[in-house]
């Protein structure tokens, strides 16, 4: 028995992957929350003859006490999204509260749930998260995840283009640091099986994994970010925890994670000075059962990223803690 509940489920991200997630054979009850339209898409979804049921619930009626009670897994994409001209940060300002007030949620009706937080900027929002699950005495690293798989799979996707490899995701490409910009350090050095990308492309290589959600805000021209991918990418993560919660072994996928509070977090946070990064966590049936360390056998190339990551990191990460710590003034 699995419950998955998506928050922010009527959105462009979140349609998408409520379908993924109800057509998940592992998923018995799929619950969808939102601040607009969750009949409608719940009343739609539920037609469809796979064993999940499907609710939707609004703010109205202690909604988000419904949606979130008995929740295995809560995936958050909530939240506004980019327009071209936009960084992931100047999201902050009004996803920094949206995120707060769900976890607060979690924190009191689904405390034990997997927590995948899309909303961005991810860099920030989970930090977020944590200090926000912290408070309330339910914090639990290794159920909290930021998901960076999107970076993952638009690296596993250019590559291919270039060594031509029919199926891209055959081969597994770590993608570390945040999710944003400079903050994004793929590995291909680590590849597997390994690739040969010709020394005049790298830097292009590495620009477009680093600046692939830019190049879709531009081409939809203000009509939002990347969604349809995604939802593809959150489903793929969702599904990793699902099969892992489930007794599947060896599973890995990176996600933005709090080192300190994982196995085999300390030394990263020591190499790298933040306290949360994403590097590939290999999941088990409570969360990460360990983070795997591809920061130290980082090329030198891929160490000069990592130094730009994490300079970005800090602010962003800080700028979170401090959002919960020392709120605002209204
Ligand atoms: N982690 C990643 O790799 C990626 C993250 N994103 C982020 O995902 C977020 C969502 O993007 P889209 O789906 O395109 O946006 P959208 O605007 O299409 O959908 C967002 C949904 O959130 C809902 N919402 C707003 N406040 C809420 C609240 N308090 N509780 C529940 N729902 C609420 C809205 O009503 C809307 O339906 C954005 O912040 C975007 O930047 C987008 C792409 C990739
Ligand atoms: O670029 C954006 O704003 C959305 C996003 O995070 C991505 O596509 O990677």
């Amino acid at each position: 028995m699995v419950k998955a509940v998506v928050a922010g489920a009527s959105g462009g991200i979140g349609q998408p992957l409520s379908l993924l997630l109800k057509s998940d054979p592992n998923v018995t009850e799929l619950a969808l929350y939102d601040v607009v339209n969750t009949p409608g898409v719940a009343a739609d979804l539920s037609h469809i003859s796979s064993p999940a049921s499907v609710t939707g619930y609004l703010p109205k009626d202690d909604g988000l006490k419904q949606a979130l009670t008995g929740a295995d897994i809560v995936v958050i994409p909530a939240g506004i999204p980019r327009k071209p001209g936009m960084t992931r940060d100047d999201l902050f300002k009004i996803n920094a509260g949206i995120v707060q007030g769900l976890i607060e949620g979690i924190a009191q009706y689904a405390p034990k749930a997997y927590i995948l937080v899309i909303s961005n900027p991810v860099n920030s929002t989970v930090p977020i998260a944590a200090e926000v699950l912290k408070r309330a005495n339910v914090f639990d690293p290794k159920r909290l995840f930021g998901v960076t798989t999107l970076d993952v799979v638009r690296a596993e996707t250019f590559v291919a283009s270039l060594s031509g490899s029919k199926n891209p995701s055959d081969t597994t490409i770590p993608v570390i640091g945040g999710h944003s910009g400079e903050t994004i350090v793929p590995l291909f050095s680590q590849a597997k099986p390994a690739v040969n990308i010709p020394a005049e492309k790298l830097d292009a290589l590495v620009n477009r994994v680093q600046f692939g959600g830019d190049e879709v805000v531009k081409a939809k021209d203000g009509a939002g970010s990347a969604t349809l991918s995604m939802a593809y990418a959150g489903y793929r993560f969702a599904q990793k925890v699902i099969k892992a919660v489930k007794g599947e072994k060896g599973i890995v996928e990176p996600s933005y994670v709090y080192l300190p509070g994982v196995p085999g977090g300390d030394s990263i946070a020591k190499t790298t000075g933040v306290d949360f990064f994403s590097v590939p966590v290999e999941l088990g049936p409570n969360g990460v059962e360990k983070v795997i360390d591809v920061v130290s056998s980082a090329n030198d190339h891929e160490k000069k990223l990592l130094e730009a990551a994490y300079s970005g990191l800090k602010t962003n990460i800080s700028k979170g803690v401090e959002f919960v710590n020392n709120p605002p003034q209204k």
